[in-house]
């Protein structure tokens, strides 16, 4: 059995989870609490900021064209093209997705920040991909799903973002990073895969508690982090 298999079949437990969570399936119902949309993108601006310069640092740990022009890829497709979801739940809040830039990231997304770079400064490009991998791969199985669930015709409310991470580029995407994480897994040591699957596992339970911070607007205990 491939590596990333292996990652898959190991989280089956929390893939579940989060299909199951009300935020994502309010987005296949077509009904959620608007503030907790608005919460969701503030913080999810900042995350794919973040997730941006970890695409740099996967490129500054690159030995080939292949992956640098793969990861320079994704930064345009981050920039040019994730904006679009993003616009759609802001249209629903009732609120210019201008707006809903700049907050800082509430306690989870921030974790979940420091969790990816931590483990990308160790300079292996198959843990950074490891700790990444989640991101898309939770979303393409989200997007899939939940078309596959409720059929949303072009009047859903989130029939833009179901359709957009539901589209084969987010496939393409994600098997094209577990292609890499396969190779790389496979010429690293049994101590170097174990710290892979823990990234990836830390990875995929913050994608988990994502939605759930989102739902439950969750903020710092003490007011916000730090004035802006
Ligand atoms: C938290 C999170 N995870 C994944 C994705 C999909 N790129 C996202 N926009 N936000």
């Amino acid at each position: 059995m491939s590596f990333t298999k292996e990652l898959r079949r190991e989280n089956e437990d929390v893939f579940q989870a989060i299909f199951d969570h009300p935020f994502v399936q309010g987005l296949g119902e077509g009904e959620l609490p608007k503030e907790a949309v608005a919460h969701y993108v503030k913080a999810d601006y900042e995350y794919l900021n973040t997730f941006l310069t970890l695409y740099g640092t996967a490129i500054s740990q690159s030995d080939s064209r292949e992956d640098i022009t793969f990861f320079h890829n994704q930064i345009a497709f981050v920039l040019g093209d994730e904006i679009h979801p993003h616009r759609n739940l802001s249209d629903y809040a009732g609120t210019p997705y201008e707006n809903l830039q700049g907050y800082p990231m509430p306690p989870t997304a921030d974790h979940y920040r420091a969790h990816m770079k931590s483990v990308a400064t160790e300079g292996l490009l198959g843990k950074t991909i490891a700790a990444m991998l989640p991101c898309p791969w939770t979303y393409d199985e989200i997007g899939k799903e939940l078309k596959r669930r409720f059929s949303p015709e072009p009047d859903h409310p989130f029939y833009e973002w179901i359709e957009f991470y539901a589209d084969d580029s987010i496939a393409e995407t994600t098997g094209y990073m577990m292609k890499r994480l396969d190779e790389e897994a496979e010429r690293a040591s049994p101590e170097d895969r174990r710290k892979m699957k823990e990234a990836f596992r830390k990875s995929c339970q913050l994608e988990l508690a994502f939605w759930e911070m989102s739902y439950s607007l969750e903020e710092w205990p003490a007011g916000k982090e730090t004035a802006r």
